[in-house]
């Protein structure tokens, strides 16, 4: 099949290779010509893992190519694929305005019957609207369907590709053929809904993950209090089928371009019928506050900021993706620096991004886990890269000037008895825990 993807972000682009890999021709737009630039000439600009090298063999293969010009893309091709962003607005909104341009000159370009599909995370209610805007332009007849998108970024060939389902939201199920066969080879499980439907699903379904991890970190603030331990809790729970072993790993709280933004997009949803979304407006308090904790857990162990310098290890939101939009570090850089200490921070990909949104004279661009832990007053762990799990623990607490770590992923946990010597923090393991300002005994003692 031709297709075309209007937006070459995770989300598009990770469809368009992926598309291309099954044997389409596929065609992806992007009004950003830096993006289309760096594509053209092979290189990926997000780091998501297989997708280098299945971006060139595709584009070797002629399968796959990238424009600026969205009606070039558009003319031809059989499905549009609509991946444009919907970031939040001022008041937690879904910001549909690239959606709707992007409708609008989709309209203008329809050059013969084509369908349309929707995989951006859009309310209830604006597909229809893209409707109405494509058919205010266009001189074709089209139809528009919703496939919400479900992949993870770091998973994403993975979960483009094995899929747990796959929805289609139609309002006339009779006109899907091409999008369920253009489905088929990724799964069985295609489940076909009215649209609405099918954006609350995606709404729904994110918000009740945002919810479990909310969930399990007070449960883990509770297991502190009471002397449980988390991971031993969660292990415990996730074995009842009826809850499963996923999304209950307790820690810093999730950040990320979905669940902030699409937590807060349904709470307004909500909103905007008289509905009082109270246990979602919790579950987005909860994970505010699960990143002051960690502040406030850094200044318990290691007293006033200023003047201190402290390891960061991790800038994205969560490891194998270079995405750091709402991640956890950019709050806490923040809040550290604007106490007056300097930071010293490595990322094994999203260094670059984290500098285009937060440069500041108080931080140092550290090129691997030992030289940001250098001399510091203390190490937070910010992000679960396996990378950082393979350090060589006795060494890093040989190289600070005060081995204080703040796990904010539980990624040590017992290793932090067995090999090393820390005043050692983790969320909801209170047995693993050590503050000297508490006149505790500092974790373990070296082997
Ligand atoms: N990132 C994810 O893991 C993920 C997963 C599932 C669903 N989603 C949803 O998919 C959508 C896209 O997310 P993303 O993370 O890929 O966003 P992104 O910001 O990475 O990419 C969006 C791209 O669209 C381009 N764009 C915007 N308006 C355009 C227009 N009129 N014409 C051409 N290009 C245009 C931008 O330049 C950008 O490159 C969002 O609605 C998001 O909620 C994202
Ligand atoms: O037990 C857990 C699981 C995740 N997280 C955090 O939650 C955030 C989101 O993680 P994850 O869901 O793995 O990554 P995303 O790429 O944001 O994917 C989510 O958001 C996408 C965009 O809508 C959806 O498509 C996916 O299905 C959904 O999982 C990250 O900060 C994680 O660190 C936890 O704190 N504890």
């Amino acid at each position: 099949m031709k297709l075309a993807v209007v937006g070459t972000g995770y989300v598009g682009l990770i469809t368009g290779v992926c598309f291309a890999e099954l044997g389409h021709e596929v065609v992806c737009a992007d009004k950003d010509s830096g993006k289309i630039e760096k594509l053209r000439l092979g290189e990926a600009p997000i780091y998501e893992p297989g997708l280098q090298e299945m971006l060139w063999s595709n584009a070797d293969a002629g399968r796959i190519a990238f424009t600026t010009d969205l009606a070039a893309a558009v003319r031809g091709s059989e499905i549009v694929i609509i991946a444009v962003g919907t970031p939040s607005t001022a008041t937690g909104e879904a910001d549909l305005s690239f959606v709707e341009r992007a409708a609008e000159s989709i309209g203008e370009a329809l050059d013969g019957p084509k369908t349309i599909m929707t995989k951006s995370t859009v309310p209830v209610g604006t597909n229809a609207r893209i409707e109405a805007i494509v058919a205010s332009r266009a001189k074709y007849p089209f139809r528009v369907v919703s496939v919400p998108e479900f992949l993870r970024e770091g998973y994403a060939i993975r979960d483009t590709f094995n899929p747990d389902r796959i929805v289609i939201g139609t309002d006339r199920a009779a006109e899907i053929e091409a999008i369920v066969e253009l489905h088929k080879p990724l799964t069985d499980r295609i489940f076909v809904t009215d649209v609405r439907s099918a954006e609350m699903i995606k709404y729904a379904s994110n918000a009740y993950l945002a919810t479990r991890i909310s969930f399990i970190n007070e449960i883990a603030n509770i297991c502190e209090k009471v002397g449980a331990d988390i991971t031993q809790v969660s292990a415990g729970m996730g074995q009842d089928r009826r809850i499963g072993p996923h999304f209950l790993n307790a820690g810093i709280g999730y950040g990320g371009s979905c669940f902030p933004k699409d937590t807060k997009a349904l709470i307004q949803i909500a909103g905007n019928v008289d509905y009082d979304f109270k246990l979602l407006k919790s579950v987005v308090e909860v994970n505010r506050e699960q990143r002051n904790t960690m502040i406030r857990k850094l200044r318990e162990y290691a007293g006033s900021f200023s003047g201190k310098t402290f390891g960061i290890w991790g800038l994205a939101f969560k490891p194998n993706t270079d995405d750091v939009r709402e991640a956890p570090a950019l709050d806490i850089v923040s809040r550290l620096i604007g106490e007056g200490a300097r930071v010293r921070v490595y990322d094994p990909a999203a260094t670059a991004n984290f500098r285009s949104l937060l440069n500041d004279p108080s931080i140092e661009w550290c090129t691997d886990p030992l030289s940001a832990a250098k001399g510091s007053d203390g190490l937070m762990l910010l992000t679960e890269w396996n990378e950082f799990a393979e350090v060589d623990l006795r060494a890093v607490e040989q190289t600070m000037n005060t081995p204080i770590l703040i796990d904010g992923r539980n990624l040590f946990g017992d290793k932090i008895g067995a090999y090393s010597r820390f005043w050692y923090y983790s969320v909801g393991r209170p047995h693993l825990n050590r503050s000297f300002t508490k006149g505790d005994q500092p974790s373990a003692f070296l082997a």
